[in-house]
């Protein structure tokens, strides 16, 4: 496991504005990531023990924001011609660490909630299904321990095939295009 984040992967540090009503945060500039505009967001609630993921996606980014809860998220670097390319890390955010998390194209990542969190995340391509690639999220290859054993995932998650089986997918990906 990588003690630092995968090339490329970012952490911004976001800066809370108080006063006596409460506090303003600018969550998102474009010019903070250097690269086109999100034309999507999502808010998604998760309840405590929701496992999103592993997922991959070759010609989209994400912009990641936790609003409440706790989020631990696993990345796994996909992209063979990056130098930390086969490697994993995991980290977890919380809304008090004042963060948003940057995951480019080629790094696989999953969303761990161990409480009722909301995280809200911009894309920077509309979200399909075809730039959605999956694997099973306790593959040992991944190298990644999610904490917790109360699991909440998703059918296709559940049924998502190898770490193997998804990179043999985007290496195909890439040669096409
Ligand atoms: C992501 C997404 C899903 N949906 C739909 C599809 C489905 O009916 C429902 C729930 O979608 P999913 O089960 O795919 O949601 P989820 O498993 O949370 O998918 C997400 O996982 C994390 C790890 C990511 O990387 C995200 O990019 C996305 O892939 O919402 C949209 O309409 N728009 C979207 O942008």
């Amino acid at each position: 496991m990588l003690k630092k984040l995968p090339a490329g992967c970012k952490l911004v540090p976001l800066k809370p504005i108080d006063d006596s009503r409460g506090t303003l945060t600018e969550v998102y500039r474009q010019q903070w990531v250097e690269e086109t505009a999100r034309v999507q967001w999502n808010l998604v609630r998760s309840n405590a023990g929701t496992l999103r993921g592993v997922h991959l996606h070759a010609k989209r980014t994400d912009f990641l924001i936790v609003v409440e809860g706790e989020m631990w998220l696993g990345l796994y670097d996909m992209r063979r011609s990056s130098v930390t390319f086969g490697q994993s890390h995991l980290l977890c955010i919380t809304p008090e660490m004042n963060v948003a998390a940057y995951i480019p194209t080629g790094v696989a990542h999953g969303f761990y909630f161990t409480k009722p969190s909301m995280t809200l995340y911009g894309l920077s391509d509309y979200w399909t299904l075809d730039d959605d690639f999956g694997c099973d999220p306790d593959d040992p290859a991944l190298n990644i321990e999610w904490p917790g054993d109360a699991r909440i995932l998703s059918e296709r998650d559940t049924t998502a095939g190898s770490l193997a089986e998804m990179q043999a997918f985007y290496d195909k990906w890439q040669e096409t295009q």
